[in-house]
């Protein structure tokens, strides 16, 4: 049995931020309780108050793009007008660090039954508007909506409710001293009023639908890379089965893909789809999450994994389009990095 905690239930999905390896594991449950209570995760995203110009180009794409390229538009998608399915909105958002101005306008919206990609050169900032989605980084301008709801600062400063917002961090994030039944029921252990016998039973019906089977009493450092990842995945998909109201979720994934051989790339990749609302989980049943926003380089990824891509380049979203769209599109920027060309837009 965990041990439990003194605070409150949080209104959302929470998840361990790294743990030092090798902490044990009332270290990890003292570290990760402290974080808890600095920072309970809640998500939201970005809607673009386009800073795209009467061409449909972002302003600052525009300084990198000359005439002939702007043939086609940086804003192909027509936004529906009825906002009502709109789960997460970032609207104009702004981060620095320090001197180093990452994020200078990002505006998108999620809506529900979406499966967004948000790709881009390395530091351009995807994992930071992850976070601030997330509600563990605050923007320093603009505003994230969480279902047509503001929210101010961080997780931790207001209650929003409403939507179940899970992160899931390329790390895969477990802790290390916990098995794999108690790093996926964490939460549950902590917070819920179910029986221990119930978590446990969750617990190993949500591991079968991310395709583990008898995992449950191993330590994180018994699995493969994959298998963490898996396992970071139910973690962030298990519901708490007393909860009057089963919230919609939208599950945040960073680099889920990163570091895995092709096929364990393409099990992920799956999974990702099957537990998604228009999937079918391991074990057959309706996936249960709303939409989904994947980070990610990987080319497979964005093919087999995403509907639509956000394209992030020089703090802004400069491209968005449809999957399909990413290899045949003319803008430049997207054909530098599809084709991971030295020539281009893009500079390191
Ligand atoms: N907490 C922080 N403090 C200082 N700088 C930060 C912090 N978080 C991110 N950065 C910096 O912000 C920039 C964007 O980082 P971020 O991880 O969001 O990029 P990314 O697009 O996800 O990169 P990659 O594709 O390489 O993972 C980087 O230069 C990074 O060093």
């Amino acid at each position: 049995m965990l041990a439990k905690g003194t605070f409150s239930s949080p209104s959302s999905t929470l998840l361990p931020l790294s743990i030092p390896r090798g902490s044990s594991r009332s270290d990890s449950l003292t570290c990760w309780l402290q974080r808890k209570q600095q920072r309970k995760i809640i998500c939201a995203c970005v809607a673009p108050p386009l800073n795209i110009g009467s061409d449909g180009i972002p302003e600052t794409a525009n300084k990198h793009i000359n005439k002939s390229e702007k043939s086609e538009t940086l804003h192909p998608i027509s936004e529906p007008e009825d906002d009502s399915d709109v789960l997460i909105e970032c609207k104009d958002v702004y981060k620095s660090f320090g001197e180093k101005h990452i994020l200078r306008g990002v505006s998108f919206k999620i809506r529900h039954g979406e499966a967004v990609g948000i790709i881009g050169p390395s530091g351009t900032g995807k994992s930071t508007i992850l976070k601030i989605m997330a509600g563990l980084l605050a923007p320093d301008k603009g505003e994230v909506y969480i279902r047509g709801r503001k929210r101010d600062g961080l997780i931790s400063d207001n209650e929003i409710t409403g939507l179940r917002i899970g992160l899931v961090f390329q790390s895969a994030a477990l802790f290390d001293s916990l098995t794999v039944r108690e790093n996926v029921g964490f939460l549950l252990y902590e917070n819920s009023t179910m029986p221990e016998e119930q978590i446990s039973e969750l617990v190993t019906e949500t591991l079968a639908a991310v395709g583990l089977k008898g995992v449950e009493e191993r330590l994180p450092s018994e699995l493969s890379g994959g298998m963490k990842k898996r396992v970071a995945l139910a973690r962030s998909i298990v519901f708490d089965a007393t909860k009057a109201t089963i919230e919609p979720e939208v599950v945040l994934y960073d680099e889920p893909t990163a570091g895995l051989d092709p096929i364990a790339s393409t099990v992920v990749e799956d999974l990702i789809r099957s537990v998604h609302m228009t999937g079918e989980d391991t074990v057959g049943k309706p996936g249960k999450i709303a939409s989904y926003v994947v980070v990610t380089h990987q080319h497979s990824t964005i093919r087999r994994a995403v509907d639509r891509l956000l394209f992030l380049h020089n703090g802004k979203v400069v491209w968005q389009g449809m999957t399909h769209e990413f290899t045949t599109s003319t803008n430049p920027i997207v054909q530098q990095f599809a084709s991971g060309s030295l020539d281009g837009p893009i500079k390191y």
